[in-house]
């Protein structure tokens, strides 16, 4: 029988820091938290890997052939896959004026001499001194990744696209920062002065070196992927059933693989129209103009019959492209077949009635750009097959989402137990869900330890049907905590913080929001990994910030400023979520819970304090200040983490709650980043993070539905509050409550 507060679920003995942490894990913690910190083995495995693979590419004579056009795609898959990640390597020389360079901005500048209540009044009333935020560190550099989801981001993708027609693999200028980023505060922003503070100033923050930046991102690999596609002619009777085993005639070419081709780059820098074509005009107009070539998405999947239909929504992409045409050349019988006639549904996962599959994105939601009328012409070519679904056993649902349904299964080739997220497609009769597509192309792209593996996309009876295979975790965060008894302890919170700041600086150095970062979005394992998942509302940023919805991020982790409608924001809204999810693993209850965003920002202010234009320059123009809040003075936070409790209530140090504190700035200019967040005091002060090793294990959650245990137990009015905002999103555009 498991020791400690876990009781019988803990599979090894918990040790608290409370109770002398042992020497060994003492060790360990030190070890991992510096490995953490300084992304060693990280960069070692990388580079590894990079040479690995810098050789294989040059095996295959790609390297001189520059970036592929998306006719060429078919024929060899994953290549730019890799030369997107080589690109990462070579982004140096890519760098433009105005990128983040390695000798700029802070977010950790130092400022020792300086009386905390002077350092205090220059932080609120002064100016950043360093206008482009860039950190100082010599060998910092600021990643950039070229996704191109939407029509402003346009410029990005004609700018990689000239570029990219050189033969060595590079990566698009970067876009300036974005406001957040050059405003990277030199010392923490503060929300409302604790009462009977002494000095009635708010702890000041002391500045942390700024850690080298590595690049490992974009350098995927392992040697378990293969990047070389095999098509095979494997397409059998789609069936999931559980215990069947499918046909498999060509087993020896479906090596695991990474099931998505580099349609985005390839197909951006492929296509004749955005070679060569400069665009130098800006604003929102500028997305008429421009040639739908450089947002579509092309998945190569390595069973190469399957072949999804490409609907192009815009008359002048009716021709056929050359990789259409040489699909249809490489079309087998077998195909037309499944193409042309209705299958005969055994997919057990399968509930989308819809057959007919159409691969371009009709609209976008979100509507990042209300001016332009062009409809968004995104393209999801699915041109070549991907492996069935049917080469999964189902185990179980896990869990149903908003944007899909997880299960647990199991990978009949190799025994592996994967997550399978289905893609819902049942509102989507026009086209591939922009917020799965988005997902896909993330994950699929990006490679990170706190980030899930997504190892591949499948594909159902019905060509609807699509679903992501995902490395398999345990739990959830929040599902977790509603099962333990106490909240987890500090050393315990520093290591899943630790790896989650590790995972967002990932996202946020790649110019990814999550904008979704919750407590159910955390997947933990049983060896104390900690994973993000659910990428279906993350997208990319740049500068100039665009406006975008404000209807993300689930309620009671909603940053203020989204609250109060602000159209402009950046990856300070991550940084408030996390602040909100650092609270809750020490609370085990979510800190504000809201149930409508009115109330949201009330339990906020209680305790926070109500902002003011002293302390968040720009509030009291934010829309959402016309509506008549309570004046509450003083924040009040310290009281629910106060330093020793005799209540029961959670204990956090000084340096504890000056990172809790910083993560919920009000100002998002002076919220704290990952970056500064990872090098906080905090997680070097004892009691050191706890070793993933030791961190307790729970008995998996999959034998029920966790979402259906989760409304049995505690009725979640917040996940129907999202499902109606992401609804209204739909038909509102930009425009939140206050909008
Ligand atoms: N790789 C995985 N392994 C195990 N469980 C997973 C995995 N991915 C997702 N889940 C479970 O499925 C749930 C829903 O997944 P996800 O959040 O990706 O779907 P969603 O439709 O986007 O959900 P939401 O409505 O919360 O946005 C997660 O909270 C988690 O419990």
């Amino acid at each position: 029988m498991a020791t400690g507060r876990y009781g019988d679920y803990r599979n090894i003995k918990v040790r608290r820091e409370s109770d002398s942490t042992s020497r060994k894990e003492f060790a360990y913690a030190n070890e991992e938290y510096d490995r953490l910190k300084n992304g060693e083995a990280r960069m070692r495995d990388a580079r590894g890997r990079v040479k690995v693979r810098q050789i294989d590419i040059k095996k295959r004579g790609v390297v001189e052939s520059g970036y592929r056009s998306s006719s060429s795609i078919g024929e060899s898959g994953n290549v730019d896959v890799h030369r997107k990640r080589e690109g990462s390597l070579t982004r140096n020389l890519d760098r433009e004026p105005g990128e983040l360079s390695s000798e700029s901005g802070s977010d950790d500048a130092v400022d020792s001499g300086v009386p905390a209540k002077a350092k205090e009044v220059s932080e609120l009333n002064e100016a950043p001194k360093l206008e482009n935020g860039a950190p100082s560190s010599p060998g910092k550099k600021r990643k950039f990744s070229p996704i191109v989801w939407d029509r402003d981001d346009k410029d990005f993708s004609q700018n990689f696209s000239i570029r990219a027609t050189s033969s060595t693999a590079s990566l698009p200028p970067p876009p300036p920062l974005p406001k957040s980023l050059r405003k990277t505060p030199e010392f923490s922003s503060h929300n409302a002065v604790e009462p009977n503070s002494k000095d009635n100033s708010v702890q000041q923050v002391e500045s942390f070196p700024v850690k080298v930046l590595e690049d490992i991102g974009k350098v995927n690999g392992g040697s378990t992927h293969n990047d070389i596609i095999s098509s095979s002619p494997y397409h059998e009777k789609q069936q999931w059933s559980v215990g069947q085993e499918a046909a498999h005639p060509n087993d020896d070419d479906l090596v695991p693989t990474r099931n998505i081709s580099s349609s985005r780059w390839a197909d951006l820098v492929g296509s004749p129209r955005d070679v060569g074509e400069v665009s130098d005009d800006e604003g929102p107009q500028k997305g008429k103009k421009r040639t739908p070539h450089s947002e579509s998405f092309e998945f190569n999947c390595i069973s190469s019959t399957l072949i999804l239909k490409k609907v192009s929504s815009e008359p002048n992409e009716s021709k056929s492209t050359d990789s259409e045409e040489n699909v249809r050349r490489s079309r087998s019988p077998t195909t037309e077949k499944f193409i042309g006639n209705e299958y005969e549904k055994n997919d057990l996962m399968d509930t989308d009635e819809e057959n007919d599959y159409r691969g371009s994105i009709a609209g976008d939601s979100e509507s990042e750009n209300p001016e332009s009328s062009t409809p968004p012409s995104r393209n999801v070519n699915m041109l070549q097959g991907c492996r069935s679904v049917d080469e999964f056993e189902r185990l179980n649902k896990i869990d149903e989402g908003t944007y899909g349904v997880v299960y647990r299964a199991r990978d009949k080739k190799s025994g592996e137990i994967v997550a399978l997220k289905k893609v819902k497609m049942e509102k989507e009769r026009e086209g591939f869900p922009l917020t799965s597509l988005r997902e896909i192309n993330i994950l699929l792209s990006f490679h990170h330890p706190s980030i899930v593996d997504v190892k591949e996309v499948v594909v159902g009876s019905s060509l609807d049907s699509i679903f992501m295979v995902m490395e398999y975790m345990e739990h959830d965060l929040k599902g977790l905590m509603e099962t333990m008894k106490q909240p987890y302890s500090q050393s315990e919170v520093k290591c899943l913080m630790l790896q989650l700041l590790d995972g967002v600086k990932y996202l946020h150095d790649n110019w990814v929001l999550h904008r979704d970062l919750k407590t159910s979005n955390l997947l933990l394992n049983n060896r104390g990994e900690l994973k993000i998942c659910d990428f279906g509302l993350s997208r990319q940023y740049g500068s100039p910030l665009k406006p975008y919805t404000q209807l993300v991020v689930t309620l009671w982790y909603r940053a203020p400023e989204l609250l109060l409608g602000a159209k402009q924001y950046s990856t300070a809204i991550d940084m408030w979520s996390l602040g909100c999810i650092m609270a809750e693993l020490l609370s085990k209850k979510p800190l504000f819970d809201g149930k409508t965003e009115f109330e949201q920002l009330d339990k906020i202010f209680r305790t926070l304090g109500t902002p003011s234009e002293a302390i968040w320059p720009g509030f009291s123009k934010l829309p959402g200040v016309k509506v008549n809040f309570l004046k509450h003075q003083y924040n009040l936070l310290r009281k629910k983490f106060p330093a020793t409790s005799f209540t029961g209530s959670p204990v956090l140090s000084d340096a504890g709650f000056d990172l809790l504190n910083k993560l919920l700035t009000y100002d998002p200019d002076k919220r704290i980043t990952a970056e500064a967040a990872l090098n906080h005091d905090w997680f070097r002060e004892v009691p050191l993070p706890k070793s993933k090793d030791f961190m307790p294990t729970f008995p998996a959650q999959h034998a029920q539905d966790r979402r259906m245990r989760r409304v049995m137990k505690s009725p979640d009015p917040l996940e129907e509050l999202r499902r109606k905002e992401l609804q209204q999103g739909a038909d509102f555009g930009t425009k939140g409550l206050f909008g």
